[in-house]
Parts: C-alpha cells; sequence; structure tokens
C-alpha cells in the first residue's frame, strides 16, 4: 500500500443509536505518514469511539475513512481484520495483554498473526524471538522479567510490554487509547519520551488519545472532540 497519508476522514458522522445526535461530527481529519496526531477530549467526547472507526472495528453511517489510501469503510469485515493486524499496532488502555502467557509470547503475538509484520522483521535478519528483544529493550523492560507470565508484573511494566507488542514488525500506524492513564506523572514522561522516540525510529505514525493536555508537547499535530458535537441526527 503507497499513499502519502496514514488516514484520512471526510465528512464523517457516527451514531450508537439510530435518530440520536451524532456522537462523531468531523468534517476533515487527517495524518500524513510519520506524523504524530494528539486527540483529546472529555469522557465520553467519542476517543474511543473515533479509534474504533479508525481502526475499523466500527463502520461510520456517513463519510468516507482511507486508511494507507484505502476506502477502509467500503471493504468486508475479513479485508479489515488483515488490514488492521497487518498496519496497525494498537495500545489498548487496559492494555489487553494475555495473562497466561509470557512477556516475550505477548510481544510475538502480532508476528505470528501477520505474514506481512513477520516481512517487516526479517529486514533486520535476526531471529523472530530477538525482535521481540530487541523491542522490550527498547521499551526499557528489565531481561529478567521476559520469561514471566505478565500477571507478575507491575501495571507500567505491563503498558511497556504492550508498545514493544504494538511496534514488532515496524507497522505503519500506531494506534494507543489512553495507555498512561494509570501511571503517575514521571512514569507517564517516561514513557511519552520512549514511545514517541521509537515510532519515530521506524517511521510509523502515531495516533494518540488522552484527556491529558500536558501531552501535548509530544506530538506533531492535535485534534480536539467537543462531548456534544452540533451534528445532525443520523
Ligand atoms: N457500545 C456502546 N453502545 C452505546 N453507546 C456507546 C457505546 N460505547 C460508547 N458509547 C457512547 O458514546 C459516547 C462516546 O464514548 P467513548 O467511549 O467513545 O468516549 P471517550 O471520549 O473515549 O470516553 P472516556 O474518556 O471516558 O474513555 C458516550 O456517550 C458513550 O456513552
Amino acid at each position: 500500500m503507497t499513499s502519502a497519508y496514514a488516514f484520512e476522514l471526510c465528512d464523517l458522522a457516527f451514531s450508537w443509536q439510530k435518530n440520536t445526535p451524532a456522537t462523531l461530527d468531523i468534517p476533515s481529519l487527517s495524518l500524513p505518514l510519520g506524523k504524530s496526531l494528539f486527540i483529546h477530549g472529555a469522557s465520553g467526547s467519542g476517543k474511543s469511539t473515533l479509534l474504533n472507526i479508525l481502526s475499523g472495528v466500527l463502520v461510520a453511517q456517513r463519510g468516507e475513512v482511507k486508511l494507507l489510501g484505502q476506502p477502509f469503510s467500503s471493504l468486508s469485515n475479513r479485508k479489515r481484520d488483515r488490514i488492521r493486524s497487518d498496519h496497525l499496532g494498537y495500545i489498548f488502555q487496559q492494555f489487553n495483554l494475555l495473562p497466561y502467557l509470557s512477556v516475550l509470547e505477548n510481544v510475538l503475538l502480532p508476528i505470528k498473526i501477520s505474514a506481512l509484520r513477520r516481512r517487516g522483521h526479517s529486514r533486520h535478519s535476526i531471529a523472530l524471538i530477538d525482535e521481540a528483544k530487541h523491542w522490550l529493550t527498547q521499551l526499557k523492560v528489565p531481561e529478567n522479567l521476559f520469561q514471566e507470565k505478565i500477571s507478575r508484573l507491575s501495571v507500567g511494566q505491563q503498558q511497556r510490554v504492550a508498545a514493544a507488542r504494538a511496534l514488532i514488525g515496524s507497522p505503519e500506524i500506531i494506534i494507543a487509547d489512553e495507555p498512561t492513564s494509570s501511571l503517575d506523572q514521571k512514569n507517564v514522561d517516561n514513557f511519552m519520551a520512549v514511545l514517541v522516540d521509537q515510532c519515530s525510529s521506524i517511521g510509523s505514525s502515531l495516533v494518540f488519545v488522552s484527556h491529558d493536555l500536558n501531552l501535548l508537547p509530544y506530538f506533531d499535530t492535535s485534534f480536539a472532540l467537543q462531548t456534544s458535537p452540533a451534528g445532525s441526527d443520523l
């Protein structure tokens, strides 16, 4: 896929229920490849809903969503799933790590699912396990934890593992949904610096959602979601 943009939204409207005001009503929003975008807004303003539309989990009732130049909204569920696993690294608010797997096994999951992300890895000519170790090291996860079960890690450590899992295989787009919400200030600053630096090192676009406006300086651009969009009923 070749496009100058990570994503492009045009005339987007989404409502959770028919005949209710739109949760999202966005005339236009796009992100050039390799750049970072900070999406902020109060609780309930639609941040997670927007990320779900960008990642193809939800389809908007109106407008067009293009991901890496592909008209995402008109594709089948199967094709959207494939694009998601090949081109998106996702850091969830609650991390969504598998507690019965080890740290390394969790990080390896995306390249087991996606041949394209395996190929993204193979440019480095190292074993898959070493690729996982590389990202864990970049994210400053101590080596003595690599074989531990996820459930034995602190919240901050789990968050770094979730970021390593998103970055492995160098996907074009990293999406992060409030990943810093359960960290103290020192860990927030530390995590943000490492995440932004690593995305930039592989040329990934970063779409990051938070209500914390203190994070704004880490990003190239920002977009504010309003709590009560003035959109018409859908
Ligand atoms: N599954 C759902 N069914 C119906 N309404 C929903 C659903 N998920 C979210 N909503 C509604 O959509 C609106 C936006 O929710 P969303 O979770 O996207 O907001 P948010 O900005 O991410 O909030 P927070 O910062 O609290 O996580 C809210 O009014 C919420 O009640």
